[in-house]
């Protein structure tokens, strides 16, 4: 994906500024910066989820491939399936493990049973949960664990077969056990899909992605390969940050 100028407000206010990045495919990108400088309204322009915001106004250009996500005749509803998303606290639907992930293919148009189980199946072992709930695909999704049902919903995304997927603090509601078998999988998922992550973790950051950008209300101070960002970034301001000295 390429942003270019990339302004953003929320009536008056100016949430983003002139952003300019280029997202690289099959890598983990990792939004980092302290509360409120606009990492998780950046993500949501990524697949138009601010469009359900009143008031909101976008200015500069987001392109998928050669794609303008921003322009009239482009569908929102193609753009949610090459661009998947998974929020912060698990959101299951209220159905049955299986319908969760057949929910979308189903909206697409595919009706055919033995092909929505090939999907669900494969869909749950690409969130690496098959093993734990292949016996129970009837059981409700909100009825199992926090990263359980927060796997489910990565399952859900990626039955939808998308290119990109983004990660609004997708651990920041789980334990530690469930936290590190989410980071695995991201690990695991960037082999297919191109991977967007906010996190205000930083040694998740560090941990798990290969590229880094620091914001600081609303800008993008510094955007690099994240082992130079947290061994020897060009700001100073993403110095004090990455050591703790504030956020
Ligand atoms: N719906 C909204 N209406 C008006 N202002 C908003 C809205 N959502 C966010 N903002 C403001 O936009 C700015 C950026 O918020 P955003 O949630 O993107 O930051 P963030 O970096 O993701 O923060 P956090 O880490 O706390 O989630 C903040 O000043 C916030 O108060």
């Amino acid at each position: 994906m390429q942003i270019k100028d990339l302004d953003f407000y929320y009536g008056d206010f100016q949430a983003l500024k002139n952003i300019n990045m280029d997202i690289e495919e099959n890598i983990v990108t990792a939004f980092i910066g302290p509360s409120g400088c606009g990492k998780s309204t950046f993500i949501k322009t990524l697949n138009r989820m601010q469009d359900l915001v009143p008031g909101t106004k976008v200015d500069g250009t987001i392109t998928l491939d050669s794609d303008d996500i921003y322009s009239k005749d482009y569908d929102v509803n193609i753009l949610r399936k090459r661009v998947g998303m998974v929020f912060q606290h698990p959101n299951p639907f209220p159905k049955s493990i299986y319908d969760n992930i057949a929910y979308g293919p189903r909206t697409h148009g595919i009706k055919d049973s033995h092909e929505l189980d090939h999907i669900v199946e494969e869909s749950l072992r690409g969130a690496a949960i098959w093993d734990e709930v292949k016996d129970k695909l009837q059981r409700k999704a909100t009825d199992i664990s926090g990263g359980q049902q927060q796997r489910i919903c990565i399952a859900r995304a990626i039955a939808n077969n998308p290119e990109v997927l983004l990660m609004d603090e997708p651990t920041s509601a789980l334990d530690p056990i469930s936290t590190n078998k989410i980071e695995d999988l991201i690990q695991e998922l960037k082999q297919k899909y191109t991977v967007v992550i906010v996190t205000h973790n930083m040694q998740q950051a560090a941990r798990i992605s290969d590229k880094t950008a620091f914001f600081l209300t609303g800008e993008v101070i510094e955007f690099d390969d994240t082992e130079k960002i947290f061994s020897n970034p060009n700001d100073q301001r993403t110095n004090d940050y990455i050591s703790g000295r504030f956020g």
